[in-house]
């Protein structure tokens, strides 16, 4: 059984797709990857797994159950939890009251709370930074937050809307190292990220949604040397600098 698998999953605004007839499944243990050109439905998608937005048609199963029509509160309690692009934590609060606010998700006690707290601190390497406040942070400070805020909720499926965009490379590196290890602590995880280089590197199998439908899928040496990919969205240009197998 898989952890997640959408079948058929479609949601419309107005007479637009966003999208359209989605199947998708992650199983345990697995990084997948979801590509596709801006406006191609990747974050409608995510809303729609995670319970933000409802579909019009389609099934969504987690864990064994059908969540269509649960509330995001009740899948995350389930063990998905989801980040978001914009990330804003509580300006005033230290990062380690952000990060609590996950693990209130689990835990009523505010000692259980910031035990937890502190250990996905530590993972996501804010340990140093623990007691600064929200607002003191940089921008790849308030994405490990968020990170660490959704790890705190001890989530079994994870999903990732962007967690690289706005950082140096160097951060980038520091971020897929700390994914690893968010790996090896056996959380499964989906990942939405135009960084190809971070997807190509992480993703076991990959996704590629373009105008709400999910063109292809199958392992990165597969996805670059797909034609229909590369025509929706990935250019020629990398596919050459790719070799025709995956980034490094
Ligand atoms: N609430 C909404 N009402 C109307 N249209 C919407 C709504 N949300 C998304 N859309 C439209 O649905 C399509 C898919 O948008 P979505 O944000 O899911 O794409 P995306 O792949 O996440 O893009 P990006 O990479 O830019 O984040 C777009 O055409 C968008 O304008």
């Amino acid at each position: 059984m898989s952890l997640m698998e959408a079948k058929g999953v479609t949601r419309r605004f107005g007479g637009l797709t966003a999208v359209n007839a989605v199947d998708f499944r992650v199983e345990q243990g697995e990084i997948v990857g979801l590509i596709g050109p801006n406006g191609a439905g990747k974050t409608t998608f995510f809303n729609l797994i995670s319970g933000f937005l409802r579909p019009d048609e389609g099934e969504i199963r987690f864990d064994g159950q059908s969540i269509i029509g649960h509330k995001p509160s009740d899948i995350c309690k389930r063990g998905m939890t989801r980040t978001f692009q914009i990330v804003k934590p509580f300006p005033e609060m230290t990062v380690t009251d952000n990060v609590m606010v996950g693990a209130f998700n689990h835990h009523r006690d505010r000692a259980a709370a910031r035990a937890k707290a502190s250990e996905v601190i530590e993972l996501v390497g804010l340990g140093p930074q623990a007691a600064k406040l929200g607002r003191e942070l940089t921008v790849a400070g308030r994405k490990r937050v968020e990170l660490a805020k959704a790890l705190a909720t001890e989530p079994k499926l994870m999903l990732l809307d962007e967690v690289m965009a706005g950082l140096t490379p160097s951060e980038v590196a520091g971020m897929i190292e700390v994914l690893g290890r968010v790996r090896a602590a056996g959380v499964t995880m989906v990942i939405v990220e135009h960084v190809m280089q971070v997807i190509m590197n992480l993703s076991d199998r990959i996704y590629v949604l373009h105008h709400g439908e999910a063109i292809a899928e199958g392992a990165p040496d597969q996805i670059v040397s797909d034609a229909k990919v590369t025509k929706a969205y990935l250019g020629e240009s990398f596919v050459a600098e790719a070799g025709g197998g995956a980034a490094s």
